[in-house]
């Protein structure tokens, strides 16, 4: 049976990463995707705006949507501090067996939680089967036309507080037009637009940011 290229990252970062190590888990996953196949993580240009914009914002509770292979969990985790929690969304089964042996080969999972199946049905349990109050940070990363449809679940499921940081991936490649469009007029959002590139490429992406108000 043909191995998927998400089992040939992972096997890649088993044998080349240091177990326990999650900066070693990152770097390992840029170089092959860099340099052998290139694949849809965050990757180190937008990883780096990524962890600053986390790193100001010092979320207890954090919420990703598309862990794909775990690479942003794990870049993520390891700059939370000890007692705060990540939660990320994954529809795709596949991807999810895979992100499970990455946040653990790194050494991560304690702060981590797979949660598989569609957004849409997870996201109206956090409060009451994951025990979640409200959200801190939100990494958007999934379908790029969910984007508007979930965060306007979020809000309605009250999962958002005056201060929560929600950082967008792909606003220009693959692009999330509408989702632009509805965050930048809705007033009670205050909205960055960070420009990058394309994950190993050198073609022009960009993430936003988008503060809630309350
Ligand atoms: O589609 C993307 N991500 C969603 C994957 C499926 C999520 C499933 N899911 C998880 C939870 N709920 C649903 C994505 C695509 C690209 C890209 C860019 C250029 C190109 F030529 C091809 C692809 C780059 C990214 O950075 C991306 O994030
Ligand atoms: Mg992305």
């Amino acid at each position: 049976m043909d191995q998927s290229k998400e089992q040939r990252i992972l096997n890649f970062v088993l044998q080349n990463a240091v177990r326990g190590d999650p900066q070693s888990v990152v770097d390992t996953i840029d170089k092959y995707c860099s340099q052998k196949e290139w694949a849809m993580n965050v990757g180190d240009e937008k990883g780096l705006i990524l962890d600053k914009i986390l790193e100001e914002a010092k979320p207890s509770t954090s919420l990703e949507l598309g862990t794909y292979c775990g690479y942003s969990a794990v870049r993520m985790a390891r700059l939370l501090k000890p007692s705060a929690r990540l939660l990320t969304i994954e529809f795709n089964p596949k991807f999810a067996a895979i992100a499970k042996q990455i946040i653990e080969f790194a050494g991560v999972q304690e702060k981590v939680k797979i949660l598989e199946g569609p957004s849409e049905e997870i996201i109206p349990q956090l409060k009451k089967k994951h025990e979640v109050d409200t959200l801190d940070f939100v990494f958007l990363d999934h379908w790029k036309e969910r984007y508007t449809p979930d965060t306007i679940l979020l809000q309605e499921c009250g999962l958002l507080r005056k201060g929560t940081v929600i950082l967008a991936d792909n606003i220009i490649c693959p692009g999330a037009p509408e989702f632009i469009n509805y965050i930048r007029n809705n007033s009670h959002f205050v909205c960055t637009n960070y420009p990058s590139h394309l994950e190993y490429m050198k073609v022009k992406d960009a993430m936003e940011k988008a503060v809630f108000l309350g």
